[in-house]
């Protein structure tokens, strides 16, 4: 059987000792993408930040276990957890061009990145990018290495966000709302753009969002959250087909459809 590439066991999560996520259980393949949806402040972003190590000072894990490859990351050392962000699980926000330093040039932003993971060869990281930035529909890659990010519109800034994450070939991708700040054409086309990567490079991908459309249309399962709990879990086209649960059918009813005619 194929071991699981990410696990949550009964994972409580508390906020300055307050509970604000409770007993999730979540299996994630290599490859899969998993669509967790729910309303602001069910805990989807809780949920990938504690997969992360970035709760921050008030959160913590106070129940269950998370398990990267079979291994738990709570008894992780902090600067081991370091070391896996970026080669092994990376991240991209909503809003890629505030991760960015608004006055360094892109190219000297991504050979920084490559640099804190050992890797200095320019002529490599250079190789990588352009067909990184060609994938993610990016034409005129070496423009953008010495680009600003001010210089680009909010969907390059997104790309080049997606891209960075991608340079050090993680196995596993948490999108956190990564086409919330885009019109509707140009999320069209990243998450289009983010199923190639999955499937080139096998990467994994946790897509966080409020959309159930967006999870319906690329996601292999779909958690649906509410008030911390995860309410339904599995195979998205079950959950989408035949949702048990009220709340699900009202997400699945508020997306619009298009009638012509
Ligand atoms: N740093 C924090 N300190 C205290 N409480 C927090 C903190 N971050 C989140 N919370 C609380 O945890 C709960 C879950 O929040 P979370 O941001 O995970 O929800 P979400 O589903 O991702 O919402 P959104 O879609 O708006 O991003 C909420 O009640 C929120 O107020």
């Amino acid at each position: 059987m194929q071991q699981s590439l990410l696990e949550m066991r009964h994972v409580e999560i508390s906020y300055g000792g307050e509970p604000v996520v409770h007993d999730v259980n979540l299996v994630l393949k290599p490859g899969e993408i998993l669509g967790v949806v729910g309303e602001s402040g069910s805990g989807k972003s809780t949920l990938i930040k504690a997969a992360m190590g970035l709760l921050g000072n008030q959160g913590r894990i106070t129940g269950g276990d998370i398990l990267y490859k079979g291994n738990s990351l709570l008894h992780m050392k902090p600067e081991a957890l370091r070391k896996m962000r970026g080669p092994e699980i990376a991240m991209v926000f909503q809003n890629c061009a505030s991760s960015l330093c608004p006055i360094r040039r892109i190219g000297d932003q991504l050979f920084e990145l490559m640099e804190q993971h050992n890797q200095r060869n320019r002529e490599k990281v250079i190789d990588r990018a352009l067909d990184l930035f060609e994938k993610m529909n990016l034409s005129d890659g070496r423009n953008i290495l010495e680009s600003y990010p001010f210089e680009l519109s909010g969907g390059m800034n997104q790309r080049v966000g997606i891209v960075m994450a991608m340079m050090l070939k993680p196995a596993l991708l948490f999108a956190d709302e990564p086409t919330s700040a885009l019109d509707v054409i140009v999320q069209a086309q990243v998450v289009k753009e983010l199923m190639k990567l999955r499937d080139e490079f096998g990467t994994a991908i946790v897509i966080v969002t409020h959309n159930i459309g967006l999870v319906s249309y690329m996601a292999d399962k779909a958690a649906v959250m509410y008030q911390g709990r995860l309410l339904e879990y599995g195979a998205t086209k079950e959950i989408i087909s035949n949702p048990q649960e009220a709340y699900t059918q009202r997400l699945i009813q508020a997306v619009p459809k298009i009638r012509r005619g």
